[in-house]
């Protein structure tokens, strides 16, 4: 069976008016259906660069990234993004708006169904009783759980999320992580999810990518996590590999 997201050789390069950024360097790793892939890596690794470019905002300087097969040349709805800031929803929409817009949008369903697939999601991350309020009136961790909602709702083959709990405080983060895997248990959906926490990666993800400081190389990957970290005290141990690996050569560098 072939994977549901391939990317091969994937070189990202910014050109700015001064200069020539390269963010990743021939990175290459496929994502199966029901996967939780985590990248990981240090700040400007370039993780936020390859996310950009599965969502088909940035086209590779080399190498290629398919999607069931098609090559990515554009953003679509088959590819939804989540991103770390709180200031994605639209603030002059309610909660059940906001669900609906990317499905009215795409016109993916007609008014009525779009309405019910969407509170069916805004219920499914607990959010039935703010249904009618606005963005400005919710915490940071209910805004995020509307833009999964909304991310979800348009059954996409791929979550792209950037970072998504990084701004929320240590418990909300933590509930945050539990109620992602809650829903994943229940519908098995794609993730790709990109984190600089090593504790996140291995709670997350069943599959975590490595990247090598900037530019961003694959360093290794770390393939069934949920077994090793299911065991006891392993994924402590796990977290020390993962750290090791991660800045090996910085520790030899000084
Ligand atoms: N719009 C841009 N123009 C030029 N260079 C950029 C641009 N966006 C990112 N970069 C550079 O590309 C590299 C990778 O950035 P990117 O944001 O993808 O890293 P990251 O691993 O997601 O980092 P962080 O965890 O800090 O968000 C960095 O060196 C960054 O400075």
């Amino acid at each position: 069976m072939s994977a549901l997201l391939d990317v091969s050789d994937v070189t990202l390069r910014y050109k700015t008016s001064s200069a020539v950024v390269t963010a990743t360097e021939r990175v290459s790793f496929t994502v199966d259906r029901s996967d939780r892939f985590v990248l990981l890596g240090p700040s400007g690794c370039g993780k936020s660069t390859l996310l950009k470019a599965v969502g088909g905002y940035m086209k590779p300087s080399e190498g290629k990234m398919r999607i069931s097969g098609r090559e990515i040349s554009e953003p679509g709805a088959d590819r939804m993004m989540i991103f770390q800031e709180f200031d994605q929803l639209l603030p002059w929409k309610t909660v059940l708006e906001n669900v609906m817009f990317p499905l009215l949008m795409t016109r993916k369903l007609p008014r009525k169904e779009a309405e019910m697939r969407a509170r069916a999601y805004i219920e499914k991350v607990s959010l039935t009783r703010v249904v009618d309020a606005y963005p400005h009136t919710l915490s940071g961790g209910m805004k995020q759980r509307v833009a999964i909602a909304r991310g979800m709702a348009m059954e996409p083959d791929i979550l792209l999320m950037d970072e998504p709990f990084a701004a929320l405080d240590a418990l909300t983060r933590r509930t945050c992580q539990d109620e992602l895997l809650q829903l994943w248990a229940e519908t098995k959906f794609t993730v790709l999810f990109v984190t600089h926490s090593i504790a996140e990666a291995i709670k997350i993800g069943n599959r975590i990518l490595l990247l090598s400081p900037h530019p961003g190389r694959v360093k290794a990957e770390v393939v069934d996590v949920d077994k090793v970290s299911g065991e006891d005290g392993s994924a402590a141990r796990l977290e020390k590999q993962i750290h090791d690996l991660l800045f090996a050569d910085t520790a030899t560098a000084h």
